[in-house]
């Protein structure tokens, strides 16, 4: 994938092309507003760095960074950092632009942004890695700020990471900072509940819509691409009200076990080995044949663009739930939608790390901390009456939940936009 030359000229097939249109199917909803619109199909401003480290062996590598602040109308900017050997510029700029209307769609006051490092973090010692972090933080400083704009976790990045950017921007500004960066360990004020709230909201979610449809979560057949810190959390939850995951895939491989994993062994194993793959509790599965499985709701909460055309012709699944960002291509959207398989999108589906990390953020702001209990219950809530405010939005548009949220979140972005005015 390459990047592109400008905004408004996206890769075929890309996560940017995807969410341009995704915002071109909510323009007849937007009314009035409409005029606004292509404020949403251009980041406000993205910040492309050199990061160059000195490796172990004494030579000076050098990496390719991003800060992408897609829309800062209702607040500063907050989304997460992915270090992957394919992150691009591009991959980014939708990243931070789904950051904008996962915030909006659950009512945060925030904008969306995101950031990344084209990187594979796994042939890094933890020395590189911090100084990658570091180096990386002071770069793009220019730019994050507690009030600024606020960094967290996504897919190779953790609270280890968050706490050397903590570190590196309270190091270079003077003064503690905790709010700079949220998900960070709890004793450097972090929130009790985040490593898990990504995945309790796609349970959440899923579990709403698994009312709607009559769909029993005791004995549903779960299947889940990515078991990382979404995905294997999903699972656990899934697991406790009853369902089966009867199917996992990794960048490790990929398994089945129609009768459901026991996962109190895999979670561990996946702890220790880095991955399902090798995990004695299943049947090897090929990537693709993942897709063809029996299964009454299926996970995706890997990467982008795994649904394409032809997996959504093939799918089993009564129910996706989309824990990973972006990952359906809009064709296959169109044909889950005809297949009668209901979708519940990224932006609100995933939204419960968001959410947590508002906790997170909020309580830095005022340095008194919540239990577990009430961080999981406020989530809960807070999922619960966005998901509901979609609904009624779908059913008054007769559109589906992504083109819902979208209206929802997109109409609260340009009402902010059009009332802050243009001018200084
Ligand atoms: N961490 C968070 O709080 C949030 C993450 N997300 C999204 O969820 C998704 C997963 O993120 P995390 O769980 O945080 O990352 P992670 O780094 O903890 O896990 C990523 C998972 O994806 C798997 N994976 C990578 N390449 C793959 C491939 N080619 N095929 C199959 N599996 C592959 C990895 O093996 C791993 O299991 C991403 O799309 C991320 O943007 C969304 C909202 C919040
Ligand atoms: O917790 C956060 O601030 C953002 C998490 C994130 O990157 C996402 O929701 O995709």
């Amino acid at each position: 994938m390459s990047n592109p030359l400008s905004f408004v000229n996206p890769t075929p097939d890309s996560p940017w092309q995807t969410y341009l249109s995704q915002v071109d199917r909510v323009l007849p909803y937007l009314g009035h507003l409409a005029r606004w619109a292509d404020t949403l199909k251009r980041p406000k401003r993205a910040l492309i760095v050199d990061v160059p480290i000195e490796l172990d062996n004494g030579t000076v590598a050098h990496y390719e960074g991003y800060r992408v602040q897609h829309n800062l109308s209702r607040g500063p900017g907050k989304g997460g950092v992915r270090y992957h050997p394919d992150v691009t510029l591009e991959e980014v700029m939708a990243l931070s632009a789904w950051m904008s209307i996962k915030n909006a769609a659950v009512n945060l006051p925030y904008g969306g942004a995101k950031g990344g490092i084209r990187v594979d973090p796994k042939q890094l010692s933890q020395k590189e890695l911090e100084k990658l972090t570091r180096r990386y933080t002071s770069e793009i400083g220019l730019i994050i700020g507690p009030q600024q704009d606020i960094p967290a976790p996504d897919v190779n990045t953790n609270a280890q990471i968050m706490a050397w950017m903590m570190d590196t921007y309270s190091m270079n500004t003077g003064a503690t900072a905790t709010g700079v960066v949220t998900g960070k360990p709890i004793h450097l004020g972090g929130s009790l509940g985040r490593v898990k709230a990504t995945g309790r909201g796609v349970f959440v979610t899923g579990r709403e819509a698994a009312r709607k449809l009559g769909l029993d979560l005791q004995g549903a057949r779960v299947a889940v691409q990515g078991f990382g810190n979404v995905g294997s959390a999903a699972a656990e939850l899934f697991g406790q009200a009853g369902a089966k995951i009867v199917a996992v895939q990794d960048h490790s491989g990929c398994l089945i076990n129609t009768r459901g994993f026991d996962l109190s062994e895999l979670v561990p194993w996946v702890r220790q080995h880095g991955g399902v793959g090798g995990f004695p509790g299943g049947e090897p599965l090929t990537a693709e044949e993942f897709w063809d499985v029996d299964c009454e709701i299926m996970i995706p909460a890997a990467l982008e663009g795994q649904i394409t055309a032809d997996r959504a012709n093939r799918l089993k699944a009564r129910l996706v739930l989309e824990g990973a960002n972006g990952p359906t291509l809009p064709a296959a959207d169109d044909i889950l939608a005809e297949r009668g398989i209901l979708v519940v999108p990224d932006v609100i589906c995933n939204a419960g790390g968001v959410t947590v990390s508002y906790f997170e953020w909020v309580q830095d702001f005022s340095s008194f901390f919540w239990t577990e209990d009430e961080i999981n219950l406020r989530l809960d809530k807070i999922m619960q009456g966005a998901l509901r405010r979609i609904w009624d939005t779908a059913d008054q548009h007769g559109v589906t939940l992504r083109t819902a949220t979208f209206a929802v979140a997109c109409e609260r972005i340009l009402m902010a936009r059009e009332e802050r005015g243009l001018y200084p």
